[in-house]
């Protein structure tokens, strides 16, 4: 008998169906961050030091400089996982040979994206870039006090909503625009109230024009600090949340961005209630906001649980945002992807009815030795299975491909 049929038989005896835990995983698209290929550096003229407190560390060879390379690196790496899934695109990854600034991009800059996109079959998403930017030198943007900058950066956000609708109609599939801004203040600001009401009349102007939701769907995204920005985030969690319950927008929980023993797994049923749809940012914090490469740990399986047993799979749209310099670029979009694909296969695999019944029945004792014997089961042989279903190579033969193209990409130097 076949390692995936002896698996099969042993999560059927838990009375769970292994074939329709993969038929669902094959369904559930994943949206890739473009800026882990090349260290979040875009491909524009840059006239900014601010990195927004966010920053990759390393020197790995194989750094994508331009957008072919960077879509190459894709091509091969969505060859590598399992599936259909999405590239999330931040608007300093323009491919264009004109030079707009940030508050003249239009959607002819972001063409050959879509043109590409098309022919890989995959979705796109987009992002305004409010970072990495002279005018973001001050760490203050959509909520600085000189209504001029505030101004250049509205026109900026009002055109990536533009771009983004014109993709999603392009696409056929809605594209989600996250709205995310480094604001805040290194020491301890004495009028927290006004930069946030700053903020809320720049969102409120960003977002006036009206765009149908089958194209865009436009989302916000909170966070606790950044790097140089510790005293105070103007966009915080509770700003952002009454926010999107006001706009009727999605909510973007990244999972660094909460203190270090949070973990937005409790949050996902809590915020549900009030939201129609929520935007992940999967991400692996350590001490910080690091943004390390995704693993298989107790944080992602917790997150991947809370969505299939609260039913969350179809409102959530699961993006990542991880970077890391210092290996592989490809391999970690691989390696983390797919670590995101098998936490939701794990949770699919749970006998959840069993486990659903246990805890209204107040038998926790129960609750607690299912959930502990069914770690013993062989989720590596379903795994494979989907791999060999999807034609896409797993273990030792995984390893080597993703060594095999770090080789041919390393003379391009860091
Ligand atoms: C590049 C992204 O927009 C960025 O990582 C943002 O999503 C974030 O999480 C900032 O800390
Ligand atoms: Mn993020």
């Amino acid at each position: 008998m076949s390692d995936y049929k002896n698996a099969a038989d042993a999560f059927a005896a838990w009375g769970v169906d292994t074939d329709t835990a993969l038929e669902r995983l094959k369904s559930i698209p994943i949206s890739m961050h473009c800026w882990q290929g090349d260290d979040v550096v875009g491909f524009e003229k840059k006239s900014g030091n601010s990195g927004g407190g966010i920053q990759a560390t390393g020197n790995h060879p194989g750094r994508a400089r331009t957008p072919d390379e960077l879509r190459a690196d894709l091509e091969f790496s969505y060859s590598m996982i399992p599936g259909n899934h999405r590239l999330n695109l931040h608007a300093m990854y323009l491919d264009s040979d004109e030079t707009p600034d940030r508050d003249a991009i239009e959607y002819k800059h972001f063409e050959p994206w879509v043109e590409w996109a098309k022919t890989q079959k995959i979705g796109l998403d987009f992002n305004p870039t409010f970072f990495a930017h002279d005018k973001a030198d001050d760490n203050l943007t959509l909520s600085h006090p000189d209504q001029g900058i505030r101004d250049f950066w509205i026109e900026h956000g009002k055109r990536s909503r533009d771009i983004a609708a014109h993709i999603g109609r392009e696409m056929g599939s809605a594209c989600v625009n996250n709205i995310w801004v480094p604001d805040g203040y290194k020491d301890i600001p004495v009028d927290r109230l006004a930069a946030r009401k700053r903020l809320e009349a720049s969102l409120d102007a960003m977002t006036a024009p009206s765009h149908d939701k089958a194209h865009l769907l436009d989302a916000v995204e909170s966070k606790l600090f950044g790097i140089g920005v510790e005293a105070c985030t103007v966009g915080s969690h509770e700003f952002y949340l009454g926010y999107a319950i006001r706009k009727q927008m999605l909510l973007c929980l990244d999972m660094g961005h909460f203190h270090p023993t949070e973990n937005i797994a409790d949050k996902l049923s809590a915020v549900s209630l009030s939201l129609d749809r929520i935007l992940l940012h999967v991400s692996r914090p350590m001490r910080w906001d690091s943004d390390h490469v995704i693993l298989l740990n107790d944080d992602i399986l917790a997150v991947a649980q809370e969505l299939v047993s609260a039913d969350l799979l179809e409102r959530t749209s699961i993006g990542l945002d991880f970077f890391d310099a210092t290996i592989s670029r490809t391999a970690a979009w691989v390696i983390g992807t797919r670590n995101m694909q098998k936490a939701l296969l794990r949770a699919m695999l749970q006998p959840l009815s069993q486990l659903k019944k246990a805890e209204t029945g107040l038998d926790f004792t129960s609750r607690l030795m299912m959930t502990e014997e069914m770690k013993d089961l062989p989720y590596g042989a379903v795994w494979s299975e989907f791999c060999n279903r999807m034609d896409v190579p797993n273990g030792l033969h995984l390893i080597r491909s993703l060594e095999a193209y770090q080789a041919s990409v390393t003379e391009r130097g860091v």
